[in-house]
């Protein structure tokens, strides 16, 4: 099984989550659509990680910014039908920014998750402001009735997030990252998914995914 790694907003630990999924799951890596490519890429962060497991972007722009005009600066246009998941067992695949990116004129992140039909976890975090950003994302999720694997909240502990996303969100919480001092294959090997989260990778493509 395979899981598309999106989050409420750019900058919010995608590439870190997708990093420490990839070391505890056994998966590879793809970036399909990388922006900002000047500062140094996903795809590098994570080789740093898992070493060879990382697939070549689709897309790759210099400009930080969103796909469609760092596409627009380079005389470029996203064609998400050219996007292809890598033949592997276990990918995890991660988004750029939030789901509401536009990727060209008609398409957003969220089209090409849909179009790619992966379960899709959230990587959100636990800080003020948070409540909103993470239930506008599963709305735009569940209206589409794709399917939700659940959230990682990523941040310094928030006792009652947890609780009140559950609840209002209808997705489970699988992870909670804290804050790392070092990002690291040993500190990310230190952290320990749950079981709930690592069985994603192990569940056949047809498995339903429900909150339980
Ligand atoms: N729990 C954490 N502890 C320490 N640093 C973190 C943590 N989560 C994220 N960071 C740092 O915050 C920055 C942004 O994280 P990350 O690159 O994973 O964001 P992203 O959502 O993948 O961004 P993008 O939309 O550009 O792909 C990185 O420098 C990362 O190392
Ligand atoms: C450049 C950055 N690191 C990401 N790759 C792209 C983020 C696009 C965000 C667009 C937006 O929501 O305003
Ligand atoms: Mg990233």
């Amino acid at each position: 099984m395979s899981v598309f790694i999106t989050g409420t907003d750019t900058h919010i630990g995608k590439t870190l989550a997708s990093a420490w999924l990839c070391l505890h799951a056994d998966s590879d890596y793809f970036k399909p659509i990388q922006t900002g490519s000047i500062e140094g890429t996903d795809s590098t962060f994570v080789a740093g990680i898992i070493k060879n497991r990382v697939h070549l972007e689709s897309y790759l722009f210099k400009a930080p910014e969103s796909p469609h005009t760092a596409a627009q600066a380079e005389n470029s246009d996203i064609d998400i039908t050219t996007i292809k998941l890598p033949a592997v067992h276990r990918l995890v695949v991660e988004g750029a920014g939030g789901l509401m990116v536009p990727l060209n004129r008609e398409h957003l992140m969220i089209d090409l998750a849909q179009a790619l039909g992966l379960p899709v976890l959230l990587v959100a975090s636990t800080k003020l402001g948070t409540l909103n950003h993470t239930l506008l994302s599963l709305e735009a999720l569940h209206a589409r009735q794709m399917p939700v694997a659940g959230i990682i909240l990523n941040g310094p502990g928030n006792p009652r997030l947890k609780e009140t996303l559950e609840h209002f969100g209808q997705s489970p919480v699988l992870a909670e990252i804290p804050p790392l001092d070092a990002i690291n294959t040993h500190s990310l090997q230190a952290l320990k998914p749950g079981p709930q989260l690592l069985n994603l990778f192990n569940m056949d493509d047809n498995n339903e995914l429900e909150f339980a």
